[in-house]
Order: structure tokens, then sequence, then C-alpha cells
């Protein structure tokens, strides 16, 4: 860069010495008439021209590198905090704002440094220069140019002032533009149901004139600057010109340092002209730096610790909450109040209550999403605070309700959480080379993918064997429809999973958890979306499978809470109650209520009440202590959600 500005100066600095070379042509060769000197002064015209141009090019050439290395590190840096930061930070951030952030407002501080900065730079130097040039010209014509130059600063600082707040405010709107168009592209299928794609294209069409408004008002500031920057040079020229020539009429002044302080003087025009758009684009790039380091500095709440402590080889899955309480900020209630709950190794815990009581926070706190506001939690007995990130996301795998799913193949996505060097199944792959075939329950057309995939039944993404790839979509049920995609592991499936069904995105996201063989698996309603049997199916074969991992699972059917070893009621942020399904059937109204809502009465007449279950009591009959409260705990936790699905 300082190459680049010293190229720029080099080159500034041969134009501004041309007019020099000019007044001894004209006082010298010309006004004697004694043109044998000529061709002195044609070689150093063409010298200084040649130099002008070189150092020109230089700039060129030497800028162009740092400024693209600069913006493609600053967008890398960006990308990578905006993966660091906590889940709070994403629960704030429009993504329309942080792409605008990490595209448009990054271009636009690149193309400055590249171009705007030196020249900013180079140009003020240049009138500076010029200037001094004048003044040992001439001294009075120096001060003509400086008296019209002189409103020019004061035009330029103001016109700097107000480009900014509006340079800004189009970002922002060239932000939430961004945002429109990604939740109307997201949102596709609700904004059609409820006829509500016109309203979404006027919201749009309201934000692009807003932006265009924006737009012009940047314009009809940069135009009056244009008109002081242009016409005041012009002016101080003409001022020149009749002043100069009454000198050179009078004999106070060389004809020759007439025409060389004109030259200067147009020489000048171009570092003035260019800085109406040199300070436009200095405002645009320092409201674009404003926003990048509003996201750049924000803290990374959830890192890793200094000296991180080891979590036990192998991890067991012992997980203790200690008076865990987390609120997201801004909200208007603590989410999780003073959590305490120990999850046995191996165990299947799940985790109830109504809507909006917690669940799928403190699922999100297991895996480190974010840290506890207060309270610890540990695995095996280290704070999750106090271990590597990668350490403990390698014994932690999560599987949410929303199943999301990247724009790649169906491996891509399955083997995502599976890191090179735990690639499950990687040992043993050279025995079953090819056993992919044997892994998908649907007979020849999963080997056949293998071999089809890549040749050896290896995938290539993270070295996982295509056939432990299978193992895991066998288990959650998945084989049968992968297996008749046109590609098998290797169809493209489009962004977000489009063009699968809910179930079927939903059990790619869960063989993605269980595939990398984590130690607790930690699963957000992750089943949700399964119709009953496959539900049980795939829970029964998750059983077989994961033997001895802890498994935490937020979950509302029975079927899902009877095969958990523990239940945990949480209601409004804290735990209610705990037990088997059975006890907490028998002994938590709250609890019954919650699971198997009162059925109609003529339902309810025809119903006898399940195994280790007490009677039901109809609104009428139950007693009012045990209704009360559940009530109360539904409408609490409803009353605390925000809308915002968890
Ligand atoms: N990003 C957020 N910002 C502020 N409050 C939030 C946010 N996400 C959740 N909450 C609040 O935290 C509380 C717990 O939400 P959570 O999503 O954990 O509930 P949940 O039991 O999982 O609900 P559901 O069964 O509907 O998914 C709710 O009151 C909710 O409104």
């Amino acid at each position: 860069m300082a190459g680049a500005c010293g190229a720029a100066f080099g080159s500034m600095l041969a134009g501004l010495a041309m007019p020099l070379v000019l007044q001894r042509l004209v006082d010298g060769p010309v006004a004697e008439r004694d043109f044998s000197a000529l061709p002195w002064f044609i070689g150093a015209f063409a010298l200084l021209g040649v130099a002008e141009a070189v150092l020109l090019g230089a700039r060129r050439l030497l800028v162009i590198r740092p400024a693209t290395r600069l913006e493609t590190a600053m967008r890398a840096d960006v990308a990578a905090h905006i993966q660091r930061l906590p889940l709070s930070f994403h629960a704030r951030w429009q993504s329309g704002q942080l792409l605008s952030r990490t595209v448009s407002d990054i271009t636009e501080i690149g193309r400055f440094v590249a171009f705007s900065a030196i020249y900013l730079v180079v140009n003020v130097a240049a009138l500076a220069v010029g200037l001094v040039v004048l003044a040992w010209l001439a001294p009075a014509l120096a001060l003509v140019v400086f008296l019209a130059y002189t409103p020019m600063v004061v035009a330029t600082t103001v016109f700097e002032q107000r480009f900014r707040v509006v340079a800004r405010a189009a970002q922002e709107v060239g932000g939430d533009l961004s945002t429109t168009v990604e939740e109307s592209v997201l949102g596709v299928r609700v904004l059609k149901v409820f006829g509500r794609a016109p309203e979404t294209v006027r919201r749009f069409t309201g934000q692009a004139r807003r932006l265009r408004v924006l737009e012009l008002r940047k314009l009809s500031y940069t135009a009056a600057l244009w008109w002081v920057i242009t016409a005041l040079p012009d002016l101080a020229i003409v001022a020149m010109i009749g002043y100069g020539g009454y000198g050179v009429a009078t004999g106070a002044l060389s004809l020759g340092t007439l025409m060389a302080a004109v030259t200067v003087a147009t020489h000048l025009r171009w570092p003035a002209d260019t800085l109406g758009w040199l300070t436009a684009d200095a405002s645009t790039a320092a409201a674009a730096a404003d926003r990048y380091w509003q996201v750049r500095d924000e803290p990374v709440t959830v890192a890793d610790p200094a000296r991180p402590r080891p979590l036990p080889s192998p991890v067991r899955g012992e997980i203790r909450l200690e008076g865990v309480h987390y609120a997201y900020p801004g909200g208007r209630a603590a989410a999780l109040r003073g959590v305490d709950l120990t999850i046995r190794a191996g165990s299947t815990v799940a985790v109830a209550g109504a809507t909006g009581s917690g669940k799928s926070t403190l699922l999100s706190l297991l895996s480190r999403l974010d840290d506890p506001t207060s309270g610890r939690i540990t695995l095996d007995g280290v704070d999750l605070r106090e271990t590597a990130l990668a350490d403990l996301r390698s014994a932690v795998c999560n599987a949410f309700d929303d199943p999301v799913l990247f724009s790649g193949t169906v491996r891509d996505n399955v083997t995502l959480g599976v890191r090179d060097a735990e690639a499950p199944g990687a040992r043993d792959a050279g025995a079953r080379p090819a056993d992919g075939g044997g892994a998908g329950g649907s007979g020849g057309a999963p080997g056949a993918d293998a071999g089809a995939g890549t040749g050896a039944g290896r995938a290539p993404g993270g070295g996982v064997p295509d056939g432990a790839v299978w193992e895991a979509l066998r288990t959650v049920r998945a084989d049968e429809f992968v297996a008749a995609l046109p590609e098998g592991l290797s169809t493209v499936i489009g962004e977000e999973g489009l063009g699968l069904s809910g179930g079927q995105r939903q059990r790619l996201a869960l063989a993605r958890a269980i595939l990398p063989g984590p130690s607790v698996l930690v699963l957000d309603d992750a089943l949700s979306a399964l119709d009953v049997r496959t539900e049980r199916e795939v829970e029964a074969a998750l059983r077989g499978v994961l033997g001895r991992v802890t498994t935490v699972v937020a979950a509302h059917r029975p079927g899902t809470l009877r095969l958990a070893d523990q239940v945990v009621f949480l209601s409004g942020g804290r735990v209610a109650a705990t037990g088997t399904h059975e006890e907490l059937m028998a002994r938590e109204p709250a609890y019954r209520l919650l699971v198997r809502p009162p059925l109609p009465v003529a339902a309810r007449e025809t119903r006898a009440p399940g195994p280790g279950e007490a009677p039901l009591p109809g609104p009428a009959e139950a007693p009012a202590e045990a209704q009360v409260p559940a009530e109360r705990a539904v409408a609490e936790d409803g009353m605390a959600g925000r809308g915002r699905p968890g």
C-alpha cells in the first residue's frame, strides 16, 4: 500500500513537473527563437510522460493484491466470527443485515482501500504541492488559486458529514431489503397460502423505493459538491488569466510563467474534481466499516478456554446441571430459572413441558450453543466452559425439530458432523469395503450407489465409508427413501432440503447426529414430523444402535416419554417434577394434562385409564388445587412465549 501511494505520488509529481519544463521552453528557446535545445525539451516532456504513465500502472499493480487480499481476509474473518457468536446474537440479528455486511459493505471497503484511499492522500498532497509550485512561480497567482480552493474545503467537510449519514441509512435499507428477499424466498409457502405474496412484494417495493430516495439524496449532495468543485477551479483559472494577462502585458510576469501557472492550475483540476467522489467514497466506506465492526466487535462469549481441560476418554456421558439460569438478551423473563438436574451416563432422559417452558433452551446449552447466565453444566465432571469446544461437540451431537439441510448431496448432509480423524468405521472400512449394500435395508440399491458414487464405497466428505452412512440411515429408517432417490447418497438436495418431505428431512438430520457416534445425543423434538409408527420404529432402532449413549430428548408424545428412563417436567423454566412417565402420570396432574389433555365427554366415557395411570379428572370433578396449577403452568408458559419457536 505504501508502494502504491509512492507510485501515485511520483506520477503526480511527474505531471506537475511538465508545466515547469514548459515555462523554461517558452521563456527560453521560444522567446529567444533559438530552437537548438528543443530536442532536449521534447525528450524531457517524453520522459516525464512515460514516468507518469509507468508509475500510474505500478500503483494499480501494487495495490490490487493487498486490497483484494484485505477484502478476502475481512470476509473470511467476519464469517468465522459470525459462526463463533452465540445463539443469543443470532436471535437478535436479521440474516439479511449479516449478508449485506459480509458482502456489499466489505466490497465498499475494498474499493475504497484499492483506489479512493490512495487518491485521497495523493490528491490532497497534489493540491498542496501544486500551490507551493504556484507560489514559487508567481505568489499572486497562488493566492488567487488558494482563495478559490478554500471554500472547497469547507464544502467538502459539510458534504462528508451529511453524505455519511445518508450512506449509512442506505446501507441499512439495503440490509433490510436482503432480509425481505431471504424471508420471502424461505417462507414462500406460508406467504402463498395466506395470500400475503402481494403484500411482501409491496413491502419489498417500499424498501426499494426508500433505497432509491436515499440514493437520490446521496446523488443530490454529490451534485451540489460537484458544482462547487468544478466551478471554483474554473473561476480560479479565469481570474489567473485575467490577472496574469495584465501582468504579462505590463511586463510584471513572463509569458512562460503565466503559461506554466495556468497549466499547473489546469493540472490541479483533476485532484480537485475528484475530491467530491473520493470524499463520498470515504464516507460510504466509513459507514460500511462502522457496520462491519458492529458485528466484528460483538464479543465471542462462547469460546475455548485458555487451557482447555480434556474430557475423559471415553466420555461416559453423565451430565449435571447446577443452578442453571438462562435469560435471552432482551427477553422479558428468564427462560431457565435455577435448573438442577443429574442425567446418568447412558440413560435416556425426556424433557417435557408446555410450549415456552424452556425445553429447547435447556437442550441448546448442553452443546454450549450458549452459556448459562449463571450456574454451570458439567459433562463427566468437567464444566462445559473448561473444555475445548471441538471436543465437546464431538461428544455431544444435536438434532433439532427444524432440520436444516444444506445445498449439497445427501452424503454431504449426513456426514456434516464427522471430522476426518473420527470418521466412524474408517478403521474397519478396509474390512468391509462394499458394505454399503449390506447396510442398506433395501437390498442392492444402496450398494449400487456406493459403488457408483465413489468407486470404492468410500464417501469423499470426511472420509466416511458409505457403509457407515447407510448404517446411520438404516437406523433412522431413511435408507429406503434415500435408495429410491435418483442418485442415492449422491443425490443433490436443494437448499434447506426442499424436495424432501418434512419427515425425510428430519430423518436425515437425525442420521447426521448419530453418524459421528456421540456419547451424548440431544434430540430437540427431532422426531416430531414422523408418523407414530415410524417414530416408534426409529426410537426402537435408536435404542438398539446407540446402546449406552446418553440421550436427552425434548418430547411431547406419550410413546417417547414412556421409553425414557427419566422424565424431567419443566414449567416456567423450572424443574417442576422428575420421575418415570408412569410416576408423573400418576402424581402430577399438570403433567397428565399436558401429555393427555381431557378428552371430549363422549370419548372419556368409553376410555379406560392406562396401566399405572390414575383416572383423569374431568374439568368438573378435578380438585381445585390440581387443576389450577396445571392450567396456570400451561398459560404461563404460553404467555412467556414470544411466538418464536425454540
Ligand atoms: N431468541 C429469544 N429471545 C428471547 N426470548 C426467547 C428466545 N427464544 C426463546 N425465548 C423465550 O424463552 C422461553 C423458553 O423458550 P424455549 O424455546 O426454550 O421453549 P420450549 O419449551 O422449547 O418451547 P416449544 O415447545 O414451543 O419449542 C420462552 O418464554 C421463549 O419466549
